[in-house]
């Protein structure tokens, strides 16, 4: 047990490659108690196989580290008896109730009074409704929940949750986010992933991977503050014409449609603002300096060419 008592999750050096594949690459995170960590990227970025090391699931490469003090190397027995991992696949029983997928699970966790525990589960996750109806008739948001009570069952102190909003309805995502706070308000610390943008705004820190690299980690405000990005938000008449146009001049790295307008941004806010002063002046389009969206700078992140990236200082923050 060496990291100290706030620190949850204190890895350094991650490597993982899978034949030719680097998986992730040299990944190091910490992860403070009680925080909800968002864990961001796109497909096949490397989240999974992370989430897998940290419960020692998976050995990694290279690389070293602690989860909830136990070593990720030697201590996978240890980690697992304490951390609560939803994965992607729905992995309760169809052919049982909530009511008796529960109580199964507090059984083979060995818990005492299994009906009372699995109760508790029903009232803490709102389930009493459908605690009777079998979990494989069930819609996406309900199971999701019922995989949450599974997880949150036997007492841990860690949630590794693996994309757990994936083809949920936006009502039952933004219950379980409201769940997850309450999870932490109560104590508990949430390393969730994550594809979708607007979860990462749910998060106290998060870590943005994309193809094995981790481009960036810290508080939402901190890592669009870091990014040093000009935005610009576009609307009227022919964007697609203008879009086209913006491509080919100078200060200008990412053009993003968002709903009927765009956001064109740049690093060099100086050779920006150049190349758009006359477009700004002849119209028809209007033009409103903003600021950037943490989607933005995502974008502007995954979009960058390899090796222009600051690399992560040693807590895991890049400069
Ligand atoms: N067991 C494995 N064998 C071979 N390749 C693997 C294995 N597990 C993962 N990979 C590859 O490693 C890369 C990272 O996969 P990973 O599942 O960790 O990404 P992810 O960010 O979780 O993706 P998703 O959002 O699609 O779940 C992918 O290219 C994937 O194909």
């Amino acid at each position: 047990m060496s990291a100290p008592d706030d620190i949850v999750i204190d890895v350094e050096g991650l490597t993982k490659t899978f034949g030719k594949q680097v998986a992730v690459r040299n990944l190091s995170i910490k992860v403070k108690r009680r925080l909800i960590y968002g864990f961001l990227g796109p497909n096949g970025s490397g989240k999974t196989t992370t989430l897998r090391m940290l419960t020692g699931l998976l050995r990694p490469d290279g690389g070293h580290g602690t989860c909830l003090g136990y070593d990720i190397l030697r201590q996978s027995a240890e980690i697992k008896r304490h951390v609560g991992y939803m994965t992607q696949r729905f992995s309760l029983y169809a052919d049982l109730t909530i009511r008796e997928n529960l109580e199964f699970v507090a059984r083979i966790h060995t818990l005492p009074h299994p009906r009372d525990r699995a109760q508790e589960a029903i009232v803490r996750l709102g389930l009493e409704s459908r605690a009777g109806q079998l979990a494989g008739s069930l819609s996406g948001g309900w199971k999701q929940r019922l995989a949450l009570g599974a997880c949150i069952l036997p007492g841990p102190e860690l949630l590794l949750l693996d994309e757990p909003t994936a083809g949920v309805d936006p009502q039952a995502r933004r219950d379980f986010w409201d769940e997850i706070h309450a999870l932490a308000a109560d104590g508990l610390t949430a390393l969730v992933s994550t594809h979708y943008m607007d979860e990462a705004e749910r998060c106290h820190e998060l870590a943005f991977i994309s193809y094995g690299d981790l481009l960036a980690t810290g508080p939402v405000e901190e890592i669009i503050a870091r990014s040093n990005l000009s935005t610009y938000t576009v609307g009227g008449p022919d964007l697609d014409a203008l879009s086209r146009r913006l491509k080919s001049l100078p200060g200008i790295d990412n053009i993003a449609p968002f709903g009927n307008a765009l956001h064109v941004s740049g690093r060099d806010g100086a050779a920006l603002e150049e190349s758009i002063g006359p477009l700004v002046e002849a119209g028809p389009q209007h033009w409103q300096k903003s600021a950037p969206t943490i989607e933005d700078v995502f974008i502007d992140l995954v979009s960058r060419p390899k090796g222009a990236l600051a690399a992560p200082s040693k807590d895991g923050r890049n400069a």
